[in-house]
């Protein structure tokens, strides 16, 4: 279905290149007809054109009568100038994904002409390997074969959860931002090992072998964290000093911090940009 269909990210920075390079792997859609466009960075397309196969094309020169599905990739305060230089060069049947943090589809569709398909999309960057978290809320005049076709495109970059507007600030806060927080474990695993004298390849080897190992058992058994951890947690052993350091430090407290502060700035980031009046 998705055979014939050519996709145009609009913008060309670390989530599109992300998402391009999931989507290529996957291949259900032709490399040629994946096209990336940005701002004003020529060397950056001519890049991702020579890594994925895909087609590059500078932004004035894009063939909007062409394209199927646009992914608006640009940073959330450049939306307001992406929406308004598109608006009416699209027609109806037209889909419009966004994966801008903290924009919501109503804003879009304000921006847009009367009854533009549009579908939120927060994806992460492990979208790379095929292994995104993503959710999707449609717009309200997106149709059931549109969220069908972002489905199954978004489902090449990993997993895929329809969830209510109202959840993607705290979706954002778990699974768009996540990675990063993962990637801080890792970083904090390595620097104290390598403090107790451990080789730097092997403290990073053995913190990402923990972290896949206990993703994959959380994924393929049917046991919960709460009785995972404390399989792990001998009376009195090294575990249980642990995680008694980990809780008297504030672990559990930190990671709902983390969560709740990213939320909060999607929150923020909707908030500011709606001040912007919708141009006519
Ligand atoms: N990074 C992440 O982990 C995630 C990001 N997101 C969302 O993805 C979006 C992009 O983030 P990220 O890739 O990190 O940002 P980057 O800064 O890496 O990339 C932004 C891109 O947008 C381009 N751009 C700016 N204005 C326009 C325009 N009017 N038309 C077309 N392209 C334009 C820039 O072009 P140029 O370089 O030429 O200026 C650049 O290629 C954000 O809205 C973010 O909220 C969502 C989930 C995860
Ligand atoms: O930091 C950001 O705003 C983006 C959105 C989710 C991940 N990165």
């Amino acid at each position: 279905m998705l055979q014939n269909k050519t996709v145009a990210f609009l913008g060309a920075g670390s989530m599109a290149e992300a998402m391009i390079s999931g989507i290529v792997h996957d291949g259900k859609i032709p490399a040629k007809q994946v096209i990336a466009t940005n701002k004003s960075s020529h060397d950056r397309l001519q890049e991702l054109s020579a890594t994925y196969g895909i087609t590059a094309v500078k932004r004035d020169a894009l063939d909007y009568g062409n394209i199927d599905i646009f992914i608006l990739a640009m940073k959330p305060k450049h939306a307001e100038d992406a929406l308004s230089e598109i608006k009416d060069r699209l027609r109806p049947d037209q889909l419009i994904l966004s994966v801008l943090a903290g924009i919501s589809t109503s804003f879009i569709e304000e921006r847009l002409n009367a009854g533009q398909q549009v579908i939120r999309v927060m994806p992460n960057t492990s979208s790379m390997i095929g292994e995104s978290a993503t959710a999707i809320t449609p717009g309200k005049h997106a149709a059931m074969d549109k969220v069908q076709d972002a489905k199954m495109l978004l489902q090449g970059i990993g997993g895929v959860s329809i969830i209510d507007e109202d959840k993607m600030d705290v979706f954002t806060g778990i699974a768009g931002s996540g990675p990063a927080y993962i990637y801080y474990l890792v970083e904090h695993i390595e620097k104290t090992g390598m403090a107790a004298g451990l080789d730097k390849a092997l403290a990073r080897e053995i913190a990402v072998q923990t972290i896949f190992g206990a993703s994959k058992m959380l994924m393929e058994t049917d046991t919960s964290p709460t009785d995972l951890r404390e399989n792990v947690t001998s009376p009195n052993g090294t575990t249980a000093a642990g995680l008694e350091a980990l809780e008297k430090n504030g672990g559990g407290v930190a990671i709902a911090e983390a969560i709740k502060g990213a939320a909060e700035r999607s929150k923020e980031i909707s908030a500011e940009l709606q001040k912007t009046p919708i141009p006519n």
